[in-house]
């Protein structure tokens, strides 16, 4: 059932920070200098007098001790200096610039450095996650300065079961695992894309509070068809065309087989696979292993629930969302991962011979049962042309004849490119037969959306409502109305899917758990705000939002009896936990930075 009143839980305020008791001693296997060179014991000058003693600190530091709270306020005035001193530079060098001074931070104090992520949120996903970690990737062989996360190689091939165990923190609960063949929607960057799974586990530790002690980001090169990259002198990939069939398979399987050895309960997240290994991969490992893809999955989930709010936002029942005309424009794994779960949504609400209203486009146009090849998993969505022809419509159609003749309720792009939602297309959406048309611009980063926030509501009109996957700012449309900008990302959904997974101790993430996790978004935007065009909570809540969809993940997987539970709550005490008490227990189970006292142990 879909639920729409906010829990009692939801209603409370939407706080930033949680666990803020006095933390436990940390117990510190190094001395000296070695705890200043590393970013998860150091504290720079912070270091109180008692423990610069204790740990051999003495005459390494500055006499002074500064606190955690000051060291806080001199980075962001150093942030805040850098972005007035930027000021009409180019945006790219900017972006860059402030990645840099955030990604310094991070190589020498974590703590420091997920705190401040952590409180502005808001200002920061915008760079250590998307648009700017996209330049990133593009730009990563001549950034990389320090590695962060592990590189398995094709060349690897035998290795990895002993290789896991050169990672040196003993314990794993997530891994964002990628093989660089999709980063956003920017193409093959091979090793490069290592960028995407530290920016993934970042959101990981700023939303769910998943300790970054226990987080690994993973590439697997298995080589790359980017020539651009090949002929790069600085490229630090392997210089070698991408492994393909059963080549490549083997070595996924390898690596698979390595993590679950070492950590069994830890969750593993595909992300940014090409299509075919997408879905082959998820096929392959989502019985085996407690996995999920977030580009089919999560991006599923977060659509879903923003397709309802669009149902809202008209005044119409949720039950007519078996009625909506939905165009998606990219039959990639991203879109048809919206089309599975919306048909889903559909056949739960309707009765069977009920057809939903999806049609789908890919770079050839509109896709039919008359096309020659149509990829198996576009197939379910392909138009018969008993379907179309009363619209006028064939195979191959255009965005703007599609568009035209359909008059969709809800136009929906995960194609990667940008633009393509022209001034034609979204004036067309002005005859949409909703009377609030819903464009969402999903594809990554900002310069691959399909069109900016200005040009929708310029063209497509006020009464709109508009979601895009990189952030921009919402419109001025004159006389005191605002032009709602949504973010519909992935991000909303990801970690409380890894969170609620982690805390169930699922074997597995079922369908039942990635329902919930939408169902759970759905319902977290009130009637009021979806009234006026708010259709995902705003990215400051996004812990707050985390700690729900994480519950309602923990409580799915209780329900299916697919929670094995964790560390000494098992499944009896989790099947006894009301909806409150597990939000509870989720936030509970949330890491917030703050510095520990270091104990010295040989
Ligand atoms: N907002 C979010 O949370 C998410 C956004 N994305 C974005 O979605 C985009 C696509 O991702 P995937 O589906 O994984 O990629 P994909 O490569 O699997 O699929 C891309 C699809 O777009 C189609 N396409 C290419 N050119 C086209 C054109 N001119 N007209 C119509 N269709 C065209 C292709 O034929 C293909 O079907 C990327 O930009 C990615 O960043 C992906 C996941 C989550
Ligand atoms: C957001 C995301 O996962 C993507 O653009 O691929
Ligand atoms: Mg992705």
């Amino acid at each position: 059932m879909w639920r729409l009143a906010r829990s009692a839980a939801s209603n409370l305020p939407r706080t930033r920070r949680f666990s803020t008791s006095i933390p436990g001693p940390c117990i510190v296997h190094k001395r000296g200098a070695d705890i200043l060179h590393d970013p998860w014991f150091n504290k720079d000058t912070g270091f109180p007098l008692t423990e610069r003693d204790r740990l051999g600190l003495r005459g390494l530091l500055p006499p002074r001790v500064i606190s955690f709270e000051q060291q806080y306020a001199r980075f962001m005035e150093s942030y805040r200096s850098l972005e007035k001193n930027t000021q009409g530079q180019d945006d790219s060098f900017v972006s860059l610039a402030k990645w840099r001074i955030l990604n310094r931070l991070h190589d020498r104090n974590e703590i420091l450095y997920y705190r401040v992520l952590i409180d502005n949120i808001e200002d920061f996903a915008p760079i250590i996650y998307t648009p700017t970690v996209g330049l990133v990737c593009q730009n990563y062989s001549g950034l990389f300065r320090r590695p962060r996360g592990m590189y398995f190689s094709a060349k690897d091939k035998g290795e990895m079961m002993s290789m896991i165990y050169n990672w040196p923190g003993h314990q794993v609960d997530m891994i964002v695992l990628t093989d660089g063949s999709r980063i956003l929607g920017l193409g093959d960057l091979g090793v490069q894309g290592i960028g995407i799974p530290i920016g993934k586990l970042d959101m990981y530790v700023a939303a769910a509070g998943i300790n970054p002690q226990r987080i690994l980001p993973v590439m697997l090169d298995v080589g790359t068809n980017n020539q651009k990259l090949l002929e790069n002198r600085l490229y630090l990939g392997l210089r070698q065309p991408r492994l393909e069939g059963e080549e490549y398979l083997s070595i996924v399987d390898e690596f698979m087989e390595a993590i679950h050895a070492r950590w069994p309960k830890a969750i593993v997240q595909f992300e940014d696979f090409q299509m075919k290994w997408a879905f082959e991969t998820l096929q392959r490992y989502r019985k085996r292993f407690c996995m999920f893809n977030d580009d089919i999955q999560g991006t599923a989930g977060v659509a879903l629930a923003g397709l309802l709010g669009t149902v809202r936002a008209q005044g119409r029942p949720l039950t007519d969302f078996v009625n909506q005309k939905i165009v998606v424009v990219g039959a990639g794994s991203a879109g048809l991962g919206v089309f599975n779960m919306a048909a889903q949504a559909v056949s739960r609400m309707a009765a069977a011979e009920t057809h939903p209203q999806f049609f789908l486009l890919d770079k050839d146009g509109l896709i039919t049962t008359e096309r020659k090849v149509v990829d198996p998993a576009a197939a379910p969505f392909a138009k018969a042309p008993g379907e179309i022809e009363g619209l006028g419509l064939r195979e191959g159609a255009n965005l703007v004849e599609v568009v035209k003749k359909v008059k969709p309720h809800v136009l929906l792009g995960l194609s990667g490119v940008g633009g393509i939602f022209n001034e034609q297309v979204l004036k067309a959406m002005r005859e949409s037969d909703s009377p609030k048309p819903a464009i969402f611009a999903m594809s990554n980063p900002t310069m691959n959306a399909e069109c900016t926030a200005v040009d929708a509501f310029n063209h497509a009109g006020e009464n709109i409502v508009f979601a895009s996957g990189s952030p921009f700012k919402n419109i001025d449309l004159g006389n005191g109305k605002v032009g709602h900008v949504n973010q519909a990302n992935n991000m909303y959904l990801f970690p409380g899917i890894g969170m609620g997974a982690l805390l169930s101790g699922a074997r597995l993430i079922s369908d039942g758990m990635l329902q919930a996790a939408s169902e759970c978004l759905a319902s977290y935007i009130t009637d009021e705000e979806i009234q006026s065009g708010i259709l995902y909570p705003p990215t400051r809540s996004i812990r707050d939002i985390t700690a729900e969809v994480g519950a309602a993940v923990v409580q799915a997987a209780v329900a299916e009896e697919l929670a094995e539970g964790r560390c000494d709550v098992g499944p009896r005490e989790l099947r006894q936990m009301s909806k409150e008490e597990t939000v509870e227990y989720v936030k509970h189970n949330m890491w917030y930075p703050v510095y520990s006292p270091l104990v010295h142990e040989k």
